[in-house]
Parts: C-alpha cells; structure tokens; sequence
C-alpha cells in the first residue's frame, strides 16, 4: 500500500488528525463576526445572551474560505454556535436562524459531513498545542503528547471538557503510527507473506494498549458530575429527542420560506474512524443497531440488525467524506481473519501457529480496550444517571403532598430507562457489551461444527 493512497483520503502521520495544527482563527477578516461569538462562547452561555448574540449576526456566505483547513474551521464554529443556540437557554430550541443554518450547510456539504457537532467538529480539529512557558500553538509538540494539548473551544470552559475532547486527539495519534503498518499486513496477506502479517499484528498490540492507557487517563481530569450534567447535554442532537422537546428534530431555517426538519445524531466519540478501523483490518463484524426501545418491549431489546443498519455504518455518515470512503475502500479488502481463517485450513506449522496466536492475542487487546471504554462510560454515564434518576424519584415523592407538582413530577419508568441511553440515541450498556463480544468473536478461530456431525 503506498503512501498516496492514505494521502488521498486525508489521512496524514497522525493518522486521521489532520498533519498540521488546526487554524486557531479564520484569517479573513470578513470573518471576525463569528470570530467574536466563538472566542465569548462560554461566556455567552453562562450568561444566557447566546441567542441574542447570534440574532445580531450577519448572514455571512462562504466565499472567502479558501484552504481546507479553513473550511473546517468554519464548520468547527458554526457547529459550535449550532448546539449552543439549539441547547444553551432553559427552553430548546427547534428553529436554527439562516445566519448559521445557510454557511453551516454550505460547509458540512463541502467536507461531506452533517450539519451538526460531529467528532471531526469537537475532536479531530478542536486542538491546539502549549508549551511549558505557555505559548500557544507549537509546533514541535507533538499531537499524543497530552499533557501540552488544549481544546480550542468548549462550551464551558471547564478543564474537563478541554480534556474530554483532547484525550481522543492524543489517542488517534498514538494509533496513527499503526495505520501504515495494518494497511502493509492487508498486502502481505493478499501475497501470503504471513511473517509480516504477524510481526504487524505484534506491533498492533502494544499500541493498542498505549491508545487505552490514553483512554483511561479520562479520568485524571475529567470530572465524571461536570460531563454529566454541564458537557454532554450540549453534545445532544436532534434524533430521538422528542422527550428533550425536539418532537420533530431542528428546522434548519435558510431565509426566504426555505428550510427543512433535520434529525441528527449528536457528537460522539463512537463517530471515530480509527477503532472502525481497526474492526475492519481484524475481521470485526458489528450487528448491532444500538437502538434505544421502548422499555418492557424486550423482544426489540434483543433484535439485532443486519450490519448495514447497525450503528457502525451509521455513524460512518458522520464522519469526513475521505475518512468514510477510506474505511469502504479498506474494508472491500479481505481482512487479515480472512487470511487467518484460510491459513487455518493449511497444514498446521510453526509460522502458521505464531499467526493464528498473534491474532487472537490481538482481538483480545481490542476487546480489552472496549472494556476500559465500558468502565468509562458507566462512571461517566451510567452512575451519574443512575444518581439523577434517584434525585428526580425522591422529589417526585416529596411532591406527592402537593397536587400542582404531583401532576407532572413523577418519572416514569420510560424517563429513568431513557436516561442510559447515548448522545444518538443508543442504548448503552447492552450495545456496547455487544461490540466488545462481536471483537472477541472474531478471534475464535475455530470453524463452527456442522449440524451433520
Ligand atoms: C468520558 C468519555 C467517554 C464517554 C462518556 C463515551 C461514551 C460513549 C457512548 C455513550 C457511546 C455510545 C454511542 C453513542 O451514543 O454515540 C460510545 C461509543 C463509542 N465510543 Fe465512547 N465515550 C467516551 C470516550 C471515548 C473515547 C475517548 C473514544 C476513542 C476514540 C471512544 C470511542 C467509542 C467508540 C469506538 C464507540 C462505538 C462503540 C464501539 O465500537 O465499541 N469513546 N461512547
């Protein structure tokens, strides 16, 4: 595999980061108006004068993005400035105004993306690098070098967002250097030079447990209360929101009677390309929907979905045009499993052996990656709702003396159920026990026995 074929799908050493740091301002001065709301974002929000902020914006077109670079970034801001107006006052609102509604079109339709906060918006060009004497943007820091990356934007303020979104930054670069490897292991297969498949999948493993002591540094600080309860309700997006009061999802309003209902999926780490990726080179296939159900309708709760509906290629929608048509270009290719499992049915010797046994070890490192991942999100997630739930129950109990608040206090199993369940909508811990087995799966090497015998 040569190195313009990665190039061609804006792939760079940093693997699907982009090679050089993000722009940290739009240099065209036509600009500065979303500039100005950007850099008080924050602010705005603490003080509830986001909306009237955005009412007095220009309706800026996109003329004068020139680099893609700049691009992205304008995307970056205006899906900022989007979650913010939707989510960011008491009441939500289901009307975006043209001032964004028309650029952020334009853009998401450039980079071939939604018009929402995806993680290519809050992750992949939301960073910058600090040095030790604080100077922002230097450029010999290197993008998995935690400790001296920021975000450059949140809608908080807070370190712990800064750090939810920079963790993943450092992650998908400490993979990047895997990338040309697994991608080399796919064209040793396809010639049967089994040795440099399994020295790749060798490589594989270790990194993969670097990339999962980057995950599990979430929790140095991020603070699980703040992501809860300040972050993630700002994450939200438009699908299966009706409860939130998006019945109908966001009219994105273009000016001049045009418009359209929009429901979207919110931002989500699990729109990163790299971990799909990885299922792909090993042979991981996903089945599951994740879809959230109707609680008590448990035969919906374990209907699994062909893979083509399942939440892995949805989300693949989500992310930038070249990374979606690379993971499709890479996964029309026989997966290293497939080479394993044909491998299998060769006389047994030593080299074959050593295969087998390095792939198994590494989809037994995936999945333990997506453990951390899970014992992530139930700190993050799953207590923390767990905590609301029982918050609302006690006041609803307490409102039992009141007749006014008693009407419409008390939380139905429906509401406490639909707590747990994603930013898209998932429904949690099922969906993501799911994925770890589905990557276990596929290390069993063993042909299933036939019926007949
Ligand atoms: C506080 C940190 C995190 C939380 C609370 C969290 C939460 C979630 C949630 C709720 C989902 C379900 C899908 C959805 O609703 O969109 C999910 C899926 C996923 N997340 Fe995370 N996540 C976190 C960090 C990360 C990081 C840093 C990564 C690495 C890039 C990651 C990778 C994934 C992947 C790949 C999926 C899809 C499921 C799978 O393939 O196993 N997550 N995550």
């Amino acid at each position: 595999m040569d190195i313009p074929f990665t190039q061609r799908f804006c792939l760079s050493d940093n693997g699907f980061l982009p090679p050089n740091l993000p722009l940290a301002r739009l240099p065209d001065p036509y600009y500065a108006p979303w500039e100005s709301v950007i850099s008080r974002l924050p602010h705005l929000l603490q003080t509830n004068s986001l909306r009237n902020q955005v009412g007095q914006l220009p309706n800026l077109s996109v003329h004068a993005l020139r680099s893609e670079p700049e691009w992205r970034r304008a995307y970056l801001i205006l899906a900022f400035l989007t979650h913010a107006y939707i989510w960011g006052e008491d009441k939500v609102k289901d009307v975006l105004p043209p001032c964004i509604a028309v650029p952020l079109l334009a853009v998401a339709d450039h980079l071939e993306l939604p018009p929402v906060a995806t993680y290519a918006a809050l992750n992949l060009w939301n960073f910058t690098t600090v040095s030790d004497d604080g100077t922002l943007s230097d450029t010999s820091i290197p993008f998995d070098d935690l400790d001296r990356l920021r975000a450059l934007h949140t809608f908080t303020d807070t370190e712990s967002e800064s750090w939810f979104y920079i963790v993943s930054v450092a992650m998908e670069c400490r993979a990047g250097k895997i990338l040309p490897v697994l991608l080399k292991a796919l064209d040793a297969a396809a010639i049967n030079d089994t040795p440099t498949v399994t020295a790749a999948l060798r490589q594989f493993i270790p990194c993969i447990q670097e990339v999962g002591h980057l995950l599990n540094r979430m929790h140095e600080r991020c603070d699980p209360s703040t992501f809860f309860f300040q972050i993630r309700p700002y994450l939200a997006g438009s699908k299966h929101m009706a409860a939130q009061g998006l019945p109908n999802g966001v009219f994105y309003d273009e000016g001049d009677g045009r418009g359209e209902w929009r429901q979207l999926r919110g931002g989500s780490n699990g729109q990163s390309s790299l971990i799909q990726f990885f299922d792909i080179v090993m042979g991981v296939e996903h089945t599951s929907n994740g879809c959230t159900h109707v609680p008590g309708d448990d035969d919906k709760a374990e209907k699994t979905e062909k893979s083509e509906d399942g939440f892995h290629h949805e989300v693949r929608g989500y992310m930038p045009g070249p990374h979606r048509r690379f993971l499709e270009n890479v996964a029309a290719m026989p997966s290293l499993r497939d080479f394993v499992m044909q491998a299998q049915s060769d006389a047994p010797t030593d080299e074959l052996q050593e295969l087998s046994a390095a792939f198994e070890d590494a989809t037994k490192a995936l999945a333990a990656f997506r453990n951390k991942h899970l014992a992530i999100v139930t700190r993050y997630i799953i207590i923390p709702s767990r905590q609301k739930a029982a918050r609302e129950a006690s006041n609803a109990s307490d409102a039992k003396t009141c007749p006014l608040r008693g009407l419409a206090g008390n939380p139905s199993k429906k509401d406490s159920a639909e707590l747990l369940t994603g930013t898209g909508g998932t429904e949690l811990l099922p969906f993501l026990k799911h994925t770890r087995d589905e990557t276990l799966q596929a290390g069993v090497l063993t042909p299933p026995a036939s019926r007949d015998e």
